[in-house]
Formats: C-alpha cells, structure tokens, sequence
C-alpha cells in the first residue's frame, strides 16, 4: 500500500464560506480549502488520499470525510477543535458560517487513517450549502445538546435530512455534548439512550469542554471506516455499537 501525504489544514478559507453572508457574528473558515470529493470518494472503493500540493504534514494510506452536524450551538466545533488541538474554545459562541473543515492522521492498527472532518454551520441559513456536502460524506456525527431539549428534538428531522440527502450506508453516530453542564442537563442519558436504539444508532456522550469521549467517537468512527474498506477475512468483524458502549465513558466518571 503507498502512503500519502496530507497538508497540515490551514490555508485558504472555504468557497462556500467565503461567498456567504458574514451577518450575526460569523466564524471564519479557518482551516481549509473546501473541497468536496478531493481524497475520498463517496462511499464507493475507498483510496489513499491524493498526495498534498502544499507540503509539509503527515503520510496516510486512507482517507474518509466525516461530517459534523446538529443545531446550532450544539458544540460540533468545539467538538472538532478538541479532537484536532485538544483545546476548548470558551467564550463567545462565534456561529459558523457555511463549512469548513480539519483535518487529522490516525494510527488505526498501524494503518494510518486520514480523517477529513468536515464542520456544518447548524443555523438554517445555511441547509442548503450543507446539503451538498452530504452525498460525499463517509460518517456523520449527529450532535445534540444535553442542555437545550429542542437541539434533541431536532434529532428526527435531521435523520429524515440525512436519509434525504446522505448515502444510504453512510457510518453515523449520535452524540450527547455538554455533559459537563451537569446542573444545567434537560435531556436524560436514558433519552439518547432510547432514541439512538430506536434508530439502531451508536450512542455517545461527549464534552467538548472535558474532552470526555471526544477521541473515542473519531477514533471509533476511523476504525469502523478502516474496516468497511480494508477487511481481510481473518480479520475479526469490528462492531461500532459494541465499541462504543464498551470504551465510552459515563459523564460522572473521571474527568480526563
Ligand atoms: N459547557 C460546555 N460548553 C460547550 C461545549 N461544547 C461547546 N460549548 C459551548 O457552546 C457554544 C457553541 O459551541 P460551537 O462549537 O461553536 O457550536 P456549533 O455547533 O459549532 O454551532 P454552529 O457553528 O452555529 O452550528 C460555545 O459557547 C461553546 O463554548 C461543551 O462540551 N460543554
Ligand atoms: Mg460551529
């Protein structure tokens, strides 16, 4: 197998945010030039990546786009900050604008994974452009909020979003953020507990602030892209849910 290059994610900001409205306090495109279908191709044969123009990075040998969505101020870019430079962005609550993505090499059982992680801005404003991006997407991590019940209730139309526009065996993954804000918690674990078996999804919760469970759900998403397109039959079948409902951790467990 040859092992590619990948840039470093900064550079140019994305076309599809820079032709956006910047109103209501945008954030910037910080990391990338957006590019849909650039690496890995929409869930067909998965491929090494093509090598960076750009210079510099890490080698990889697969790569994958996964893509963050959920409401607005659900925490997918803390999320992603805090999986890519394991640091939480407090303060104001800057409101992405467009997409925009990072990425990260993980070693995934000496295999070296490329995760293109692609971040959606939640605002309404904004479906549409997200909408395009869906189809080449090999992951969703579906995100909801534990202290804002409507970012929960929203669950269900962004499954019929997805259903609607993702590709059908897209990898998918829910996620509970903020479980942190212990006193300020409106949606039961048991809640997410219900609605991700219901929809027979994996099911996480996270905190971007802590860090709890944040490397696990990328790492779990890596290892389950790295299986579906690299499996050799004596490789034992890797299970998501199994995965992830055995490494994840509680919110009142021990803080990393
Ligand atoms: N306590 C706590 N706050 C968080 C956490 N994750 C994000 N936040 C805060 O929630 C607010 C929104 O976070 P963002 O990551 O910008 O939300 P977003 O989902 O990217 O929002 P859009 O870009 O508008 O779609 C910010 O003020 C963050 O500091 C978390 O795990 N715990
Ligand atoms: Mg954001």
């Amino acid at each position: 197998m040859s092992r590619k290059k990948t840039s470093k994610s900064k550079g140019a900001s994305t076309p599809a945010a820079s032709t956006l409205p910047a109103t209501n306090g945008p954030r910037p495109a910080r990391s990338g030039t957006a590019r849909p279908g650039l690496d890995a191709p929409p869930n067909g044969p998965l491929q090494p990546g093509r090598p960076s123009l750009g210079g510099g990075g890490d080698f990889y040998d697969v790569a994958f786009k996964v893509m963050l969505v959920g409401d607005s101020g659900v925490g997918k870019t803390c999320l992603l900050v805090r999986f890519k430079d394991g640091a939480f962005l407090a303060g104001t609550f800057i409101s992405t604008v467009g997409i925009d993505f990072r990425n990260k090499v993980l070693d995934v059982d000496g295999v070296k994974v490329k995760l293109q992680m692609w971040d959606t801005a939640g605002q309404e404003r904004f479906r549409s452009v997200t909408h395009a991006y869906y189809r080449d997407a090999h992951a969703l991590l579906l995100l909801y909020d534990v202290t804002n019940k409507a970012s929960f209730d929203n669950i269900q139309a962004w499954l019929a979003e997805i259903h609607e526009y993702a590709q059908h065996d897209v990898a998918l993954m829910l996620l509970g953020n903020k479980v942190d804000s212990a006193h300020e918690r409106v949606v039961k674990r048991e809640d997410g507990e219900k609605l991700a078996k219901e929809y027979g999804l994996p099911f996480m919760e996270t905190s971007a602030k802590t860090g709890l469970n944040v490397d696990l759900a990328f790492t779990a998403i890596a290892k389950e892209l790295k299986q579906r397109s690299m499996k050799t039959p004596s490789e034992p079948r890797f299970r998501l849910h199994d995965y992830v409902k055995r490494e994840g951790r509680g919110a009142s467990c021990c803080r990393p």
